[in-house]
């Protein structure tokens, strides 16, 4: 006696509809796209502490303080799943030198997230050399890139590198006795690095900070991308840049956008407009603060980087510069130190030793 066929309710019952569907989650889950994230800063700042709530929720106190790690996670942020990569970059690159892997690293993420302890001056100063080299190997990516293909094909936002976000957290505030670096200061300095957005945390006392910093990250991130992709279009576009979360809210953003959770609201300053909107899940209120639009840091002009850069070296070291009054002879085209027609002061200062230099004592008026 033959069984009687099978009937199955839906398609997606069958054996070969499941095999395919499986095939095709498989192929949407590899073709999703990935959102590399890098979470850098001084050593001891919480930078494991972060990444470890955002994976786990829990705190757990002490890490490896060697700990370097890319978690790859499925996620959810704002809606949206997302194939999330997340790196701990640890701190010891300050120490060893490994100043080539920290920079190959940068320009592999597409997102930063700069950490700071409010307990910590030297980590709070550590964010502007941190903040430079970001700015400078992404704007090296999008220039290799730009000069070897053009922009005429149609690279995407992120492989030129342009699309990247930046955040400024400070850490640690539970320890409010040891406090060395104040919210105003970590504003400040938010505003002067050119950073998407400033948040003042306790990993420690919070459970959902670390989920709420990605997803403002993110939300941030996409803005940034969208608003990319129309950059070089003509039509006029309004004063201030409008984005829309998924919960419907607008937000309104300028160059430079302002978030503090101790506050709950922004500092008002002179030359800028608060917008204050409720968060999706209600917790904590957003406040955007609005400026006169800036020089947007991916489209800084290359030929002040060079100049900067002729000058100045992650690696250290600071080429001769001709004072006035030191010059005293013009130099060759190409320079021959032991020509017999140049002058001996000429080969005193070709030959003098390259000097060293901190780009974090440049401050502000470096090129971020
Ligand atoms: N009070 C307080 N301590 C914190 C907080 N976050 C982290 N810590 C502590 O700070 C210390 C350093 O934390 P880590 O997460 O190891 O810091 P890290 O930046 O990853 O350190 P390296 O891997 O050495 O670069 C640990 O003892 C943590 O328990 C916080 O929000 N508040």
């Amino acid at each position: 006696m033959t069984s009687p066929p099978k009937h199955y309710q839906s398609q997606s019952e069958s054996p070969h509809c499941n095999k395919l569907v499986n095939r095709l989650n498989l192929a949407s889950l590899s073709l999703r796209p990935r959102w590399r994230v890098m979470v850098l800063g001084h050593h001891s700042v919480g930078k494991s502490a972060f990444v470890v709530r955002f994976l786990t929720r829990r705190f757990i106190g002490d890490y490896d303080p060697k700990l370097e790690r890319c978690y790859p996670v499925n996620t959810t942020l704002n809606g949206d799943h997302v194939m999330l990569e997340l790196l701990d970059s640890g701190g010891h690159h300050l120490e060893d030198g490994s100043q080539s892997d920290l920079e190959a690293k940068i320009r592999w993420a597409d997102a930063f997230i700069l950490l700071y302890s409010v307990t910590d001056k030297c980590s709070f100063d550590e964010c502007c050399r941190l903040r430079f080299l970001i700015g400078y190997n992404k704007r090296r990516r999008r220039h290799l890139f730009g000069s070897a293909f053009g922009n005429s094909h149609g690279l995407s936002a992120e492989i030129m590198g342009s699309s990247s976000s930046v955040i400024l957290v400070a850490n640690k505030v539970d320890q409010v006795e040891d406090r060395m670096v104040s919210t105003e200061e970590g504003e400040k300095r938010s505003r002067d690095l050119g950073c998407d957005l400033f948040f003042e945390i306790s990993v420690r006392e919070e459970v959902d900070v670390a989920k709420r910093v990605m997803e403002d990250l993110y939300f941030r991130w996409k803005y940034n991308q969208s608003h990319h992709h129309h950059h070089h279009l003509p039509q006029q576009q309004p004063q201030h840049p409008v984005a829309t979360t998924p919960n419907g809210s607008t937000h309104h953003f300028g160059r430079r956008c302002l978030e503090t959770f101790a506050g709950r609201c922004s500092a008002n300053k002179s030359n800028s407009m608060d917008v204050i909107s409720e968060r999706e899940d209600g917790a904590l209120p957003i406040s955007l603060s609005l400026e006169s639009p800036l020089p947007d840091v991916a489209t800084d002009n290359i030929s002040l980087e060079d100049k900067f850069r002729s000058r100045a070296s992650t690696e250290g070291s600071l080429n001769f510069r001709n004072k006035r009054g030191i010059h005293r002879c013009v130099q060759p085209a190409t320079p021959h130190l032991d020509q017999p027609g140049v002058p001996a002061t000429c080969n005193i200062i070709n030959k003098r030793p390259a000097r060293r230099m901190s780009i974090s004592l440049r401050g502000a008026s470096s090129a971020f």
